[in-house]
C-alpha cells in the first residue's frame, strides 16, 4: 500500500474547489474566517456577528446586528408536527441522530422550495437546532414539555437556558459564545464537503445539513469531543492518565481530540478553548479533569508530536459547565450550521457537480457462472 504521508489517500492535499469563506493552515498554525483572524473573532465577536459574516458576506453593523439577533430570536420556536417526531425518540438514541431527524424534517415541514429562499432557511436552522435537541433532551429525559422560545440574546445562553430552566452565568454565556465561534467554520473538512456534494447536485438546504450531520457524527470528526470525554473522565489523576495513554499508545490506539488532516503542529482553536476550561476549572474548583487533560497534551506531544484539536479541551470545558457528554457534538452542529450553510451557497452560486473518479482495483474481467453453478 502506498504511504499514506504521500498519497493522496482521503483526497489529502487536493484542492477540491475554491472558497472565499476561510483558511486553515495557510500561514502554519492560522486559521480565518473571510480575512478576519480566528485569535480577534474569539476575542471581540459576538457568535452572531460571526454567523452574520459567514451567510451575508461581510460583518453587520450595529443596526444589522440588532435586527439579525431579533429575527433569530424570532424563530426559536418548534413546528408541533416536529415536537410530536422528536417525542418519538427515545431517551437511548443518539444525540447527533435526533439532530439528523429534526433537520430532516424540518425540510418536511418547511421546504426550501428555492434557493431564494436559501438565506430565511439556515436562519431557521441556526436558530431552531438548540430548540430540537433540547426539547427531545428534556422531554426523554425529565418528561417535561419545554417552551422553546426565550428571550436570550445569543445562541448560546439559549441553549444553556433550555437545557437547565434558567439563564446561564455570564461566564457560562461567554463560554459558548467562544464556543460557537471556534466550531463555526473550517474550509472543506468531512462534513462541510459532504454538505457541498450535496448541494453539487442541486438538492434543498435541509438534504446538504442533513447529510453534513450524518458526518459530523462520526469520532473521528466531531465525534471526538465526546469521545476525548468518555476517555478523560475514566482517570482520577495525572499519574494514572499518563500511564494508560502510554499503554494506549502501546496498542496503537488512537487518542481522540489529537491530531489532525491539515495542521501540522497545533490548532489554533486550541489554546482559545484550554484558556477558557482553566478559567472554567477555577470557577467549579476541579482539581482533577483540567490537571488530568494537561498531562495527555504534554504526554502526547512528548511520545508522538501529536497535537490536541479543537475537540480535547472542549470536552472539559462542556463538562465544567454542566452539560451532559452526550450533547457534546449537538453543539458543534448548532455552530457549525453557519459554515455548512454559507458553503452550501457559494457552491451553489458556481455550481459543477461534484464527481471524482476512482482508481480502479478490481478484477479486469469476471466470468458470468449460472447461479446453480456457483459455489
Ligand atoms: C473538529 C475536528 O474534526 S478535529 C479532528 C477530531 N478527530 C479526532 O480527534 C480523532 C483522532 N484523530 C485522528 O484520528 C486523526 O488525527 C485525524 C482523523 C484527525 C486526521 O487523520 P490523518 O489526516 O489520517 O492523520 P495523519 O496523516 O496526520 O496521521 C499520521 C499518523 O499519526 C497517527 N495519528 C494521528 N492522530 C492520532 C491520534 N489521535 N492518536 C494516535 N495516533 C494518531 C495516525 O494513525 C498516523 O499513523 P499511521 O500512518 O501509522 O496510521
Ligand atoms: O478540518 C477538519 O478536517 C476537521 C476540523 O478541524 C473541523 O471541521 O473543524
Amino acid at each position: 500500500m502506498a504511504d499514506k504521508s504521500v498519497s493522496s489517500t482521503g483526497l489529502r492535499g487536493q484542492s477540491a474547489g475554491s472558497t472565499a469563506l476561510c483558511t486553515v493552515g495557510k500561514t502554519g498554525s492560522g486559521l480565518t474566517y473571510r480575512g478576519f483572524d480566528i485569535e480577534e473573532l474569539a476575542e471581540k465577536a459576538r457568535f452572531e456577528e460571526v454567523a452574520y459574516l459567514l451567510l451575508k458576506g461581510k460583518l453587520p453593523n450595529q443596526a444589522e446586528l440588532d435586527a439579525y439577533i431579533t429575527k433569530l430570536k424570532g424563530l426559536r420556536g418548534l413546528p408541533q408536527a416536529l415536537k410530536a417526531v422528536l417525542e418519538q425518540i427515545p431517551a437511548s438514541a443518539h444525540p447527533m441522530d435526533v439532530m439528523r431527524t429534526g433537520a430532516s424534517m424540518l425540510g418536511n415541514l418547511e421546504t426550501e422550495q428555492s434557493f431564494d429562499e436559501q438565506q430565511d432557511a439556515s436562519d431557521r436552522l441556526l436558530a431552531v437546532l438548540p430548540s430540537i435537541i433540547c426539547y427531545w433532551y428534556r422531554y426523554s429525559h425529565e418528561g417535561v414539555r419545554i417552551e422553546t422560545e426565550t428571550d436570550d440574546e445569543s445562541v448560546g445562553a439559549h441553549f444553556l437556558h433550555l437545557l437547565r430552566d434558567e439563564a446561564p452565568s455570564e461566564l457560562h454565556a461567554r463560554v459558548m459564545n467562544v464556543s460557537l465561534i471556534l466550531y463555526a467554520e473550517h474550509e472543506f473538512n468531512a462534513s462541510t464537503f459532504t454538505a457541498r456534494v450535496c448541494a453539487s447536485t442541486l438538492s434543498d438546504l435541509h438534504s446538504c445539513v442533513t447529510g453534513a450531520i450524518g458526518s459530523l457524527r462520526g469520532p473521528l470528526h466531531g465525534g471526538a469531543n465526546e469521545a476525548a470525554m468518555a476517555m478523560l473522565e475514566n482517570w482520577t489523576s495525572p499519574d494514572e492518565a499518563e500511564r494508560e495513554i502510554l499503554g494506549m499508545l502501546e496498542r496503537k490506539e488512537k487518542i481522540m481530540g489529537f491530531g489532525h488532516a491539515i495542521y501540522r503542529e497545533s490548532d489554533p482553536r486550541n489554546a482559545i478553548i484550554k484558556e477558557w476550561s482553566k478559567k472554567l476549572a477555577a470557577d467549579v474548583g476541579d482539581s482533577v479533569l483540567y490537571p488530568v487533560s494537561e498531562r495527555v497534551e504534554a504526554v502526547m506531544w512528548r511520545e508522538k508530536r501529536l497535537f490536541c484539536n479543537a475537540d480535547f479541551f472542549h470536552a472539559s470545558a462542556y463538562y465544567f459547565m454542566d452539560i451532559p457528554t452526550k450533547l457534546f457534538t449537538p453543539i458543534f452542529v448548532c455552530s457549525r450550521v453557519t459554515g455548512w450553510c454559507a458553503h452550501v451557497f457559494e457552491q451553489r452560486s458556481n455550481n459543477r457537480i461534484i464527481r471524482p473518479s476512482a482508481d480502479y482495483v478490481g478484477p479486469e474481467h469476471s466470468v458470468w457462472v449460472p447461479i446453480e453453478e456457483r459455489d
